[in-house]
């Protein structure tokens, strides 16, 4: 539990505890940021005999995370995941061949070029999203997320999920729900830090049973995916889906069956709750910042007009719209402390030593909270983005720093950012065009009802806690378009189809 000397400072330690004792349980990353005000943008703790280090600025970032990457690009071991995936969910796998593997396949549908393709499905199910909020926009939460996970079932699978309640999304998301359960802290009994923990018998330990449970599940959802995709190559059905093309060319990857259905499971559960929870910020930052709404709707219908419908690459001509959504990334960060890397040599950063083996936190959170980078961080303020490629205060030395923190940084840097950029620009002008977002009334009292975007659920993810608003189309005739549209989707749709 002793802090080593060459360790950066943090919090004093107890013996064989090291810092557990004062380990938030909830919500760390509000913990982490206000240990980074005492001991700074590189600090320590001890979990028990193991060594964590916290990063919470772009120049940390940079240093341990970009720079360093062929030393710091893997992820500690956790036992969940070898009971759930056999060690095999791809964004929590140690860096190895496998991971290599696993990381060219990925590159392979969602580099910046590949994600050219899925365009058409992307806007097939945009303009279904679209018609969702129009016919009951009272359940816009879930239309989300049925809007992601049809989508990146659709990229990996060929399968589009036509309603929430399919049962291809329901298994989905309740799998995804468990596992996270299981691997946020408290979920289980701390087996990593104490690892005797893993010996004890399932009578004992409840959690195993659990881990039991779910890997069968997921493995039996996971292998009938992979046969619907290798039955429809034996057609004259194919789609072009991603598994299609991994079962064509395998020897390019050389994954076996459950590599592959573990890659492919880990694509869709990285990729569904993510872009979900931030179009759902979206929202909720639309109603708590009304001047905001106005502002990018007249920017939209500046560009667009009213006599079609927003296109991918009317982007391109919105800055105050990229700017809004950098800033809602910054504001709102889905992953607030991202997915731990681990090192694998000892690195020097200045005059601290970071040993082999040690986790390796990027603190988003306060990296995007840290006034030395960022001018007043706790307010929301697009223009940031315009005056500052980064949104950074003027005189910070931009050298090797970048926008896209909030997708994690190094060899690990999030594969899917140009998935689901496209995603989030497609459907942020859609809806700005389409709809206005009001404060829901009390039906009692006729108050409206704020949103607070900060009123989150305690996951390791964040998400805004489920919230009632108003949202109501801007004309008849655009009500119109958005049903044209949605009809046009069909003969897309009509190619994916299990
Ligand atoms: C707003 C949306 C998203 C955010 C904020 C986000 C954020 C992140 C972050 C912070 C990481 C960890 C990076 C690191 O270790 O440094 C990550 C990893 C990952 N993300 Fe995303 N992500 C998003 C969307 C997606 C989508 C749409 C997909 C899939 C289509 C995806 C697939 C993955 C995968 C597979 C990894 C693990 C990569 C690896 O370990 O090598 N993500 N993401």
């Amino acid at each position: 539990g002793t802090r080593q000397s060459g360790l950066p400072p943090g919090p004093p330690t107890l013996p064989l505890l090291g810092n557990l004792h004062v380990f938030p349980k909830t919500r760390a990353y509000l913990k982490f940021t206000e240990w980074a005000k005492v001991y700074g943008e590189l600090y320590s703790l001890k979990a028990g005999p193991a060594n964590v280090v916290i990063l919470s600025s772009p120049r940390m970032v940079r240093e341990c995370i970009d720079v360093k990457g062929a030393a710091t690009a893997s992820r500690p071991l956790l036992h969940v995941s070898e009971l759930v995936s056999n060690n095999l969910e791809f964004s929590l796998i140690q860096y190895g061949p496998t991971w290599r593997s696993m990381r060219r396949a990925a590159h392979d549908i969602l580099s910046q070029q590949a994600c050219m393709r899925h365009l058409p499905i992307q806007h097939a199910e945009a303009s279904q999203l679209t018609f969702d909020f129009l016919e009951s926009p009272e359940l816009f939460y879930t239309h989300i997320y049925r809007y992601t996970a049809s989508v990146i079932v659709s990229v990996v699978y060929g399968i589009h999920c036509p309603r929430y309640h399919d049962s291809l999304v329901d298994e989905l998301r309740q799998i995804t729900r468990e596992f996270q359960q299981l691997i946020t802290p408290g979920g289980t009994p701390p087996i990593d830090i104490v690892p005797i923990l893993k010996h004890l018998p399932e009578r004992v330990a409840p959690w195993k049973a659990r881990c039991r449970h779910l890997r069968a599940r997921q493995l039996k959802l996971l292998l009938s995916l992979l046969d619907t995709c290798e039955n429809r190559r034996k057609t004259d059905k194919r789609n072009g889906c991603f598994m299609e093309y991994i079962l064509d060319n395998q020897d390019r990857y050389n994954l076996d069956r459950e590599q592959t259905a573990a890659f492919g499971g880990s694509v869709i559960e990285a990729g569904i709750d993510t872009t979900a929870m931030f179009l759902q910020f979206f929202v909720a930052c639309m109603i708590a910042y009304p001047e905001v709404q106005a502002r990018a709707r007249k920017d939209i219908d500046d560009v667009i007009g009213l006599n079609r419908t927003p296109q991918q690459d009317d982007i391109e001509n919105l800055p105050y719209l990229r700017a809004l959504i950098n800033e809602i990334h910054r504001f709102c960060p889905i992953a607030p402390m991202g997915i731990p890397h681990a090192s694998t040599a000892d690195e020097r950063i200045g005059d601290y030593m970071i040993p082999k083996g040690t986790t390796i936190v990027i603190n988003i959170w306060g990296l995007y909270r840290n006034e030395e980078y960022f001018e007043d961080p706790d307010v929301f303020n697009p223009e940031r983005y315009l005056q500052s490629p980064y949104g950074m205060k003027p005189g910070v030395n931009l050298t090797g720093l970048r926008s896209d923190y909030m997708f994690g940084g190094g060899r690990r840097i999030c594969p899917g950012m140009h998935l689901a950029f496209n995603s989030i620009t497609l459907n942020t002008m859609n809806l700005l065009w389409a709809f206005e977002f009001n404060t829901a009334k009390d039906p009692n009292t006729g108050r409206p009802i704020p949103v607070d975007p900060h009123h989150v659920t305690d996951n390791l993810l964040l998400s805004p806690e489920p919230f009632q608003c108003n949202i109501v189309p801007r004309s008849d005739k655009k009500a119109e378009m958005i049903r044209n549209q949605f009809a046009n989707a069909k003969a897309t749709f009509d190619l994916f189809c299990a």
